[in-house]
């Protein structure tokens, strides 16, 4: 069975079939560094994660780019609001915390991460072509600006499915000398008062790149000028994605060949925004969970669905992990080796049918369910082999709790507490041997004081730290 994947240009699930067989190219918008990360881009970044896992686990070999929107308005707007800070400063203290976060969810980095910045000759070269196809426009005014001419390409809005009368207006900061509302910035020419390092010489006077040319051209510089999928939120489809469709398609690239969506994470309702406020960190939840516990929260529902963060949704991720995490942890303990398996068939089937992690959900907790049953009824190797298969589920979804990369310390830091740990516990044991039982309480204690709960089970004492 092959992939399906819904492509939101057609409105259809299609068959997945890349332009070189066993080989995939996505680009994915990254952000805008104009501010601390919310846990909606998180979630964005973290489905394209999802499915690059799954191709590579298919079989195919991933190329995955996802830009870091460096030069736009947001982004001088708020450097200048802060204050003394330079606008790339500001930039790049922001791209080191979106990094830092997805590292933190264990979302892998993308094959290449290009700044909009180092891709300057590249635009200037799409917006020529397009001039000289007649599908751009250097501003009459003598602002510098240059503008695609919406009227000269007639599949305009066949991204969106609408009519170019019908849509709103393209709302470029100050336009000037448009031909008309929809026709939107390729290029944006300088401006008294913009600083001198976010102007860039062009055949059209000095200035910026419009914020859709950036994509354009960063997805066929590093993907060539047709690729397989592109992605992003589904607040892109319409301008951002409309028009990188328009520019490309116009300049005579082939561009994708699948557009995938992700829904949003809303709040009350609401897009998770940083213009409205209702922004909810990563921070602000790492307090009641560890991060494994946020990238199951965020990464469990269909990628295309809007996802509703509430006060208890932490809470509730939290407890169905827990599961997962208690079945392995009972395994372990009751001595069955869980040696690598591969995936079963029906979350396989969930997979490739556009990606449906809550059907692929459904058959881990299936699993973890027989297997907790074949442990009451003392079938530890059956419990083993199904806890292997869970583990390779898990593994394909990054949410594997016995993956070192979850691990709360480094490998050395671990081995050192190992060793202190048995010897503790070896002490303990002794205590209680001798029917010192002020002693063993003592330790219990003060071991709980440093957030080691100890648990007796039959195989003697099993210890965990925080819970991990
Ligand atoms: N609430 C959200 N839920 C899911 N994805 C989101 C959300 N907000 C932004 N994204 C996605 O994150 C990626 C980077 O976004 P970008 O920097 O353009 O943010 P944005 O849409 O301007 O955010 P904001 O509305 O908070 O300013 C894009 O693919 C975007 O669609
Ligand atoms: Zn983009």
């Amino acid at each position: 069975m092959s992939i399906r994947l819904f492509d939101s240009k057609e409105q259809a699930l299609r068959d997945f079939s890349p332009l070189v067989p066993g080989r995939v190219g996505m680009y994915v918008c990254g952000p805008t560094v104009q501010s601390s990360p919310h846990v909606g881009h998180l979630r964005s970044a973290l489905v394209y994660d999802q499915l690059r896992r799954w191709l590579i686990h298919e079989g195919f070999q991933v190329t995955l780019v996802r830009n870091v929107t460096d030069i736009d308005d947001k982004v001088l707007d708020n450097a200048q609001a802060a204050g003394v800070e330079e606008w790339w400063a500001l930039a790049y203290r922001m791209e080191a915390e979106f990094t830092a976060a997805y590292d933190l969810l264990g979302i892998q980095r993308p094959t290449y991460e290009p700044r909009a910045t180092a891709s300057i000759p590249e635009m200037i070269a799409l917006i020529s072509r397009l001039i000289e196809r007649g599908h751009a426009y250097p501003a009459a005014d003598g602002s510098g600006d240059v503008y695609f001419n919406t009227a000269s390409w007639s599949a305009y809005g066949e991204l969106t499915n609408q009519k170019p009368a019908e849509m709103e207006a393209a709302t470029d900061a100050d336009p000037r000398g448009k031909k008309a509302p929809q026709d939107f910035a390729l290029w944006k020419g300088h401006k008294a008062g913009d600083p001198a390092s976010a102007s860039w010489a062009s055949p059209w006077g000095t200035g910026r790149p419009g914020w859709h040319i950036e994509c354009s051209a960063m997805s066929t510089k590093y993907l060539g000028d047709t690729f397989d999928i592109h992605g992003g939120g589904l607040d892109l489809r319409f301008p951002h994605h409309e028009n990188e469709l328009a520019q490309s398609a116009a300049a005579g690239d082939g561009f994708a060949q699948y557009w995938l969506h992700n829904g949003l994470v809303s709040v009350g309702g609401q897009k998770m925004s940083k213009s409205l406020g209702n922004s909810v960190f990563a921070a602000d939840l790492l307090d009641k969970a560890k991060p494994v516990v946020l990238r199951y929260l965020l990464g469990s529902a269909q990628y295309r669905s809007t996802l509703e963060l509430h006060d208890g949704s932490i809470e509730e991720a939290k407890a169905s992990f827990e599961r997962i995490e208690g079945f392995l942890d009972r395994v372990r303990r009751d001595g069955g080796e869980i040696v690598s398996a591969d995936v079963p068939a029906a979350f396989r089937s969930a997979m490739n049918d556009d990606l449906n992690i809550p059907a692929a959900l459904a058959v881990v907790f299936d699993l973890v369910r027989s297997g907790n049953s074949a442990l009451d009824g003392g079938d530890a190797s059956t419990a083993a082999s199904l806890a292997a298969e869970v583990v390779a589920m898990l593994d394909v979804l990054g949410v594997n709790p016995l993956d070192a990369a979850w691990a709360p310390d480094s490998i050395q830091g671990d081995a050192a507490l190992d060793l202190l740990m048995a010897e503790l516990l070896e002490a303990r044991a002794s205590a209680r041997a001798n029917k010192d039982f002020a002693t063993a309480d003592l330790l219990r204690e003060r071991l709980a004081a440093a957030g080691i709960t100890i648990e007796d089970t039959p195989h003697g004492a099993h210890w965990s730290f925080n819970g991990r």
